[in-house]
């Protein structure tokens, strides 16, 4: 399935019980908003002989944010991963289709995976902080990437973004283990934005977390889309509902004779129009619980 954005339809709607928040179109927002970062058609990822998600065609806008939601399996992690050939890192791993950035098959021989991950930054379910402090956790990008200019200057920018700097700014030189659960996920979050990347995914940054840091980061992620793409796997619906402009909701469908299970992209549409007029049953049933 593949739809275009109409970002003029967002807002409205919910699921009973499930509140989608509308988003009003950001004051001074760029004229690209809502263009394609990516593009993907008929994409498909395999593990060896065994293909976890197959058949994905979806364009995903620029500065909003698209959530993937859907049933344990379904490939939601393994899709956001070959978004920035994070994939390459796991043996036998390969892909199928078109995953278009900016217009480029990202897997193209002559794309340089390294360059593709500092433009796509990831932040994963569990905090990872590296074993340094605070101020080289976010530092260390920059320096690999002979950041020129002051690097006091971006530790703090980057981490004013990440709504972290009042809370640390006073021990930067602790560790980046001394922080919470919550502060680390943000310094994360800083350490990925340092390096000055377009997108940001985010398999499940909240899975982790207690409600409370959960809240900030959903707030710093509403904050984050006036400046980059963001796309996040999510087992919340609440989650999906309360931060997405767009939700993916995908499946697993499964051949008995065949003995497989393969992901499958059902339906694809603004977050308020998948929780309130959803058009494939299966979302349905998902959403309301009756599956899942
Ligand atoms: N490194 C791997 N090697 C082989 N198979 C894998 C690997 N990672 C995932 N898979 C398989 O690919 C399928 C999709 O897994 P994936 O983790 O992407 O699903 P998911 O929707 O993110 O699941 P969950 O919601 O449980 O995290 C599953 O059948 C899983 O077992």
């Amino acid at each position: 399935m593949r739809r275009s954005p109409h970002p003029e339809n967002a807002g409205g709607g919910g699921h009973p019980g499930i509140q989608v928040t509308a988003r009003e179109p950001e004051a001074g927002a760029s004229q690209d908003a809502g263009v394609p970062v990516f593009e993907l058609q008929d994409a498909s990822v395999r593990y060896g002989s065994f293909t976890a998600v197959k058949g994905v065609s979806m364009d995903i806008p620029r500065r909003e944010i698209t959530a993937f939601i859907g049933p344990s399996g379904c490939g939601k992690s393994t899709l956001l991963r070959s978004f920035n050939r994070m994939n390459d890192l796991i043996p036998g791993a390969s892909v199928g289709g078109t995953f278009r950035y900016n217009g480029e098959d990202i897997y193209a021989p002559e794309v340089d995976p390294v360059e593709v991950r500092r433009r796509i930054g990831m932040v994963f379910q569990k905090p990872n902080p590296f074993p340094k402090s605070i101020y080289d956790n976010v530092a260390f990008g920059p320096r690999l990437n002979g950041h020129r200019g002051s690097m006091d200057d971006l530790v703090e920018e980057s981490l004013r973004k990440a709504f972290l700097w009042d809370e640390v700014k006073d021990k930067l030189k602790d560790s980046g283990f001394s922080l919470s659960g919550g502060q680390q996920q943000r310094l994360c979050i800083a350490r990925a934005i340092a390096v000055s990347p377009e997108v940001i995914l985010m398999d499940e940054p909240c899975s982790a977390l207690d409600p409370i840091a959960t809240l900030k980061i959903e707030d710093l992620m509403r904050e984050m889309r006036n400046e980059y793409t963001i796309v996040i796997v999510t087992h919340n619906m609440q989650q999906a509902a309360r931060v997405s402009d767009r939700t993916a909701f995908l499946t697993v469908d499964i051949d008995d004779q065949a003995g497989e299970r393969t992901g499958a992209l059902v339906e694809y549409d603004l977050t308020s129009t998948i929780f309130s007029n959803a058009s494939d049953k299966r979302t349905e049933d998902y959403i309301t619980g009756r599956f899942g």
